[in-house]
């Protein structure tokens, strides 16, 4: 689609007016929205959210918890189940157990999905106010600092450097601001804006409109103040985003597609067993009823609320653990990952760098060589990093504050052209108190070197000569091995000139350099042979010189020898490039759009790429990876592009925050796979049964009483321990893995089922009623006990076999004695089992239409459970060995 024909039409009109005409038309003044403008305009153009989503009341959230299609055929059933045996029947008959325990499910499944929602809106309210970006407006005559979603069209915003652009905006003032587009048409490069008004003639597509600013783009460097003219969906970018990408991702989605399955399985099959049950016992009403249980008991209605919780749950830890999710879909693919690249400052280095030399040309201390870069530094209106922050820190210095405070007012800023990590350097115009300008330029030291063709010593200006590059290298080399950061400093008079521009950046006269030291982190080595524990390989992406890499590289015992510089990436083919990211793991000298190709390939081979990063060079890459991961003291863009925000830089956390991904995303398939397989079986079961049997193989009531005990077994499953073979290595989440799991692990125990039928039916039953088959009785009485013996026998063993399927498949490992389960997961087994097998020798068997056993049916049961867990690891076995996993 084009996207200037989805430019707002007010961008359109007043890129072309004055911006008198401007607050005329929108009624604002100089001082900004007035208090009470706002509420009108959020009125009338909405306000500034693309994901716009719903007010999340109490009531909404009591409304989503309890009424969902899970529910709602609870509630079916328990208003048929009311009318036909609480209201319908005489007094003597009246039986409201079932009724009590579907509400008693309803209301379980209900509050904890209510608390769960509640639990997660916390911790989404607390990430809120961590990652959203908030942004300087002036209100009625104030400047205050709001969340960027509060702002409303006729706001006059005030953008500074590392900012995104909330929303789409008019320009009224600006300072050498420089923005960078890419975010919304994919092209790298630097666009300077400005207030100018345009004129109708100018022919030039909008979004090269000097007075524009849309919504995600990045702010480079400058000062800017503009009001806005769109907001929310109505900018550009809000326009051509698509909106379900937004509001559902790839994981809901495939955990709702789960559901449906398992939904539809259910409204095709439970028909079958009304109608067959139907027909071979005759009693439409109870065969009804049953079916509606058997429906009850196949729908998953824990899922939202197990889902919910396992996702509370992991973003909790993960905080606790210093990470933040902001998307919830990149959990898994933060699990997932096997490939992590990373910029070099703060994670294999300090975050802060410091300044050890500043010298002259031929390596002698020079004061002069700090006082130009510290009047670039001071000047030039960019993102400070950490070359800035650490020449900046010398005013800091003992007794050296008044110095520099002096130096600062004896000089003006004119003019600058913005640090660019593709150009590498930064230049700023200064005027000194004669008024003549003098403009200064520092940044690697190849780059500036090729700028210059004079050098200074001792204040005498020098042309270069032709061995000038081996006299640089003689100063600089030495330094770089040693793994030191070297830049460049030059200037050149411009005379009066109040302007630069890039042609201006050419005959320089070379003044000296400074070195940093950028020490190795003490920790990193030992968190890059955790993380490739995790089975997750690193590499280094830096845009600093080679020399440097490969000495911290050596220095932290990473192998560099195969190291690539952007320069050999550029003459790299994208199929060439595709080959040999496999083998390098240090890239030097890159421009971010070299990242980001590197990235890609990396992508392209089939890995999933994390990509580390804080500053605005890492941006695009940080887009590009599968999972782009930024710190909490990075730029404020990078911060809002990433979908993982780390509180420090540091990889330790990064793989305690891949650990509890892993954990919670193991969980909830965990859940998944064992409720979609042991549904499935259950239902085979079912039919097998309710076709040969002259009764009904359960009742309902049975079926909800074991759906209970499920249910909430089920609740505690994501506080579950998971095998450290599950979270060692990444894994990719993936709904087909569920189909043939389903198929491999169901019928297993309609196996065992079929045997318990032919056991009650040919065995147990007979033997305690006189040795004749149910359809050989003629006396009633005997005919109910009969089934309620057999649907005793079914009760138990269905119950037994369903919880310890649990603990059969949570784990590769033979359960309890190589895995153990987590205590409350244990515990309600435990009383879980107790109970329901104590309930049968109690008096309240007969209310539930179930009957006491006689012992020696146990002994039997503990046969068949005792193979079927045989059965089932064999099973297993077979499984892993075939596709290299369980879960
Ligand atoms: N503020 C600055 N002023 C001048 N030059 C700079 C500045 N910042 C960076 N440079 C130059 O640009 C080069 C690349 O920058 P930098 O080392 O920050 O890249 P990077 O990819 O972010 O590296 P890292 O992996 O260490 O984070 C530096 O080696 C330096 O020469
Ligand atoms: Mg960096």
């Amino acid at each position: 689609m084009n996207k200037a024909s989805l430019l707002n039409d007010r961008m359109k009109k007043y890129a072309h007016s004055d911006t008198a005409a401007l607050y005329n038309d929108l009624g604002i003044t100089r001082n900004g929205l007035r208090l009470e403008q706002v509420e009108a305009m959020k009125k009338k153009y909405g306000d500034n959210n693309i994901f716009a989503r719903k007010a999340d009341t109490i009531w909404f959230r009591i409304r989503r918890a309890f009424i969902n299609p899970f529910t709602i055929i609870l509630f079916v059933l328990a208003i048929v189940s009311f009318i036909t045996d609480v209201w319908h029947t005489n007094s003597l008959n009246k039986n409201a157990t079932t009724v009590i325990i579907i509400s008693v499910i309803i209301l379980i499944s209900g509050v904890v999905r209510f608390i769960q929602e509640i639990r997660s809106k916390h911790a989404y309210d607390q990430l809120d106010r961590l990652v959203h970006t908030h942004i300087n407006v002036k209100r009625d005559g104030v400047i205050i600092k709001i969340p960027a979603e509060n702002l409303v069209v006729g706001d006059r915003v005030y953008l500074a450097a590392g900012d995104r652009v909330p929303a789409d905006m008019r320009l009224i003032n600006t300072m050498d601001l420089f923005v960078s587009q890419s975010a919304i048409t994919g092209e790298s490069g630097i666009l300077e804006k400005t207030s100018r008004k345009h004129d109708y003639m100018e022919q030039m597509a909008f979004l090269q409109y000097e007075n524009l600013v849309f919504m995600g783009t990045g702010v480079i460097s400058g000062k800017g103040e503009g009001i806005v003219l769109a907001v929310g969906k109505e900018t550009l970018y809000g326009n051509f985003i698509q909106p379900n990408a937004l509001t559902s991702n790839s994981f809901e989605k495939g955990a709702n597609s789960i559901a449906w399955v398992l939904l539809r399985f259910m409204i095709v099959l439970v028909p079958i067993v009304f109608i067959i049950s139907g027909i071979t016992q005759g009693n439409w009403t109870e065969a009804f009823l049953f079916a509606l249980s058997v429906a009850v008991g196949l729908t998953p209605e824990m899922l939202p609320m197990v889902i919910t919780a396992c996702l509370a749950k992991g973003s909790t830890a993960m905080f606790k653990k210093q990470t933040i999710i902001k998307d919830i879909n990149a959990m898994q693919v933060f699990g997932s990952m096997d490939i992590l690249c990373m910029d070099k400052t703060g994670t294999l280095t300090n975050v802060n760098i410091l300044l050890e030399y500043y010298m002259d040309i031929l390596g002698n201390e020079s004061k002069e060589v700090l006082r130009f870069a510290y009047l670039n530094s001071l000047y030039h209106s960019g993102v400070k990093n950490p070359i800035d922050k650490a020449i900046l820190e010398c005013r800091n210095m003992p007794q050296k504050s008044e110095y520099y405070e002096t130096l600062a007012k004896q000089y003006t800023k004119v003019d600058e052209i913005p640090f660019d990590y593709t150009r590498k350097y930064v230049s700023t115009l200064i005027a000194d108190d004669n008024g003549s300008h003098q403009l200064i330029m520092k940044g690697d030291v190849e780059a500036v070197f090729s700028r210059c063709t004079f050098v200074e010593y001792q204040g005498t200006v020098h042309p270069i000569l032709e061995d000038g590059r081996s006299s640089v290298a003689a100063v600089v080399d030495e330094m770089l091995e040693d793994g030191m950061k070297v830049i460049a400093v030059a200037r050149k008079d411009l005379g009066n000139q109040n302007t630069v521009s890039l042609t201006d950046e050419a005959n320089m006269v070379l003044l000296g350099y400074l070195a940093f030291f950028d020490a190795p982190k003490k920790s990193a080595a030992q968190s890059i042979a955790k993380l490739k524990n995790l089975q997750v390989e690193t590499k280094i992406l830096t845009g600093d010189h080679q020399q440097i890499a490969i000495s911290i590289c050596s220095r932290i015992g990473i192998a560099s020898e195969n190291m690539l510089t952007g320069a050999d990436v550029n003459r790299l083919s994208d199929l060439e490039l595709r080959y040999a990211v496999e083998k390098t793991s240090v890239f030097a000298e890159l421009s971010p759009s070299q990242k980001v190709r590197i990235v890609t390939a990396l992508r392209e081979n089939g890995h999933t790429v994390g990509f580390l990063g804080d500053g605005l060079n890492d941006i695009p890459a940080i887009c590009e990876a599968d999972v782009g991961i930024s710190v909490d003291t990075a730029v404020d863009a990078a911060k809002d592009v990433a979908d993982v925000i780390l509180l420090q830089k540091d990889l330790n956390v990064l793989e305690e925050g891949i650990l509890e991904g892993r954990k919670t995303f193991a969980n909830m398939s965990k859940y998944i796979k064992i409720t979609a397989s042991s549904n499935f079986g259950n239902i085979l079961s079912i039919v097998c049964a309710s076709a040969f049997l002259p009764f009904l193989p359960m009742a309902a009531i049975q079926i909800l009483l074991l759906n209970l005990l499920y249910d909430i077994l089920c609740i505690v499953l994501p506080w579950d321990h998971v095998d450290q073979e599950v979270f060692s290595s990444p894994r990719e989440w993936s709904g087909k893995t569920l189909g043939r799991f389903m198929r491999f692990f169901g019928p297993i125990s309609s196996i065992f089922d079929g045997i318990t039928f032919l056991f009650l039916y040919f065995v147990l039953c007979p033997a305690l009623t006189g040795g004749l088959l149910y359809t050989q009785l003629t006396d009633p009485a005997m005919q109910f006990q009969y089934i309620a013996l057999f649907q005793t026998g079914w009760f138990l063993e269905s119950m037994w076999t369903q919880v310890l399927i649990i603990h059969m498949l949570r784990t590769q490992k033979i359960p309890f004695l190589q895995s153990r389960p987590s205590t409350p997961v244990m515990l309600i087994t435990i009383i879980g089992i107790l109970l329901f097998t104590g309930l049968t020798f109690t008096p309240i068997v007969n209310i539930l239409g179930l009957t006491v056993l006689p012992l020696w049916y146990f002994g039997f049961l503990l046969v068949v459970v005792a193979s079927y867990m045989l059965l089932t690891t064999v099973w297993k076995r077979s499984y892993v060995a075939k596709y290299g996993e369980l879960i």
